[in-house]
């Protein structure tokens, strides 16, 4: 076999460590080997968690993170970056400023909360969310408790998720990606930019077992845009990634298990 000579784009995800590899960089890292690209990473936290929750929380200081993110890019380069759980002010700040200085396309996922309720955001670093990372982001991808506590807009229904995508556009992101997983029905997503709007429907599967959904979500929307798509042909990508890896979703440990990452290489059972 000849030695290869091309390489895959480069994305970086700049998140927290999920212990229970279901969220955070290991499901960043699983996606992203799953769409084709070299994934990387630049770990801001490490959580003691599993299928019930968070057990305990350790942020990174803020030096590590530095130099982390200086090693990657100054040696290899990105074509994208994700941004997950920034734990603190310090943090949030520290990556806003990092970021403000690449021209790659960055996906911001403004994580505040796991799905079993444990906080990953310092709730004294939601205003430098708002002032700093989302201006810096090509696509924010909050989910409908993010919306509520960075805007104070609670969505009920798709007239509420237009006025929470004006709210989170206001702050600076070029594109804004309401996820509506949370509401009850189809699992209705809406992208937009400020003109176009894309409504990104899915069946919503009965599947107990979620846990990284949002996660999954943004890295594969980074990994569409380090393979050269745009914004919305990535989100399309993305969208129809995780609905088949929710659907695959599986039981482990004695709560809430992981979506498959690898549901497109597996033998269906
Ligand atoms: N049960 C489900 N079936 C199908 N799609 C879902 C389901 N739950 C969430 N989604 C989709 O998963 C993606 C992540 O959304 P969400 O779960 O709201 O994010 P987060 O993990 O940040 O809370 C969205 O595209 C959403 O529509
Ligand atoms: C370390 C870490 N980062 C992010 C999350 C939240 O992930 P998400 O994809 O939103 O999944 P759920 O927590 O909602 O299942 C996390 N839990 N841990």
């Amino acid at each position: 076999m000849p030695i290869r000579t091309a390489v895959p784009p480069r994305v970086l995800t700049v998140a927290g460590s999920d212990s229970g590899g279901g969220a955070g960089i290991q499901a960043d890292l699983k996606t992203m080997l799953a769409l084709g690209v070299h994934g990387m990473s630049v770990l801001t936290a490490v959580t003691a968690q599993n299928s019930l929750g968070v057990q305990g929380t350790w942020e990174l200081p803020v030096d590590a993170v530095r130099a982390q993110y200086r090693s990657v890019v100054d040696d290899i380069g990105v074509q994208a970056v994700k941004t997950g759980m920034l734990a603190s002010a310090a943090l949030v700040e520290t990556v806003a400023e990092l970021l403000a200085g690449t021209d790659a396309p960055v996906v911001v996922d403004p994580v505040g909360v796991s799905k079993h309720g444990d906080a990953l955001l310092a709730a004294e670093a939601l205003d430098s969310v708002r002032t700093k990372l989302l201006p810096v982001a090509t696509v924010a991808t909050p989910n409908l408790d993010e919306v509520a506590q960075l805007t104070g807009v609670q969505v009920a229904d798709e007239d509420g998720m237009r006025r929470a995508a004006e709210e989170i556009l206001a702050f600076g992101p070029r594109w804004a990606l309401i996820k509506g997983g949370h509401l009850p029905g189809e699992a209705v997503d809406l992208l937009t930019d400020g003109s176009a709007e894309h409504w990104l429907r899915a069946p919503r599967y009965d599947n107990r077992h979620t846990h990284g959904t949002g996660c999954t979500l943004a890295s594969a929307i980074a990994s569409g845009l380090a393979l050269g798509q745009d914004v919305p042909t990535a989100v399309e990508g993305a969208k129809a990634y995780v609905t088949g890896a929710i659907r695959a979703g599986f039981a482990l440990g004695g709560g809430i298990g992981p979506v498959d990452h690898g549901w497109r290489t597996r033998a269906a059972d």
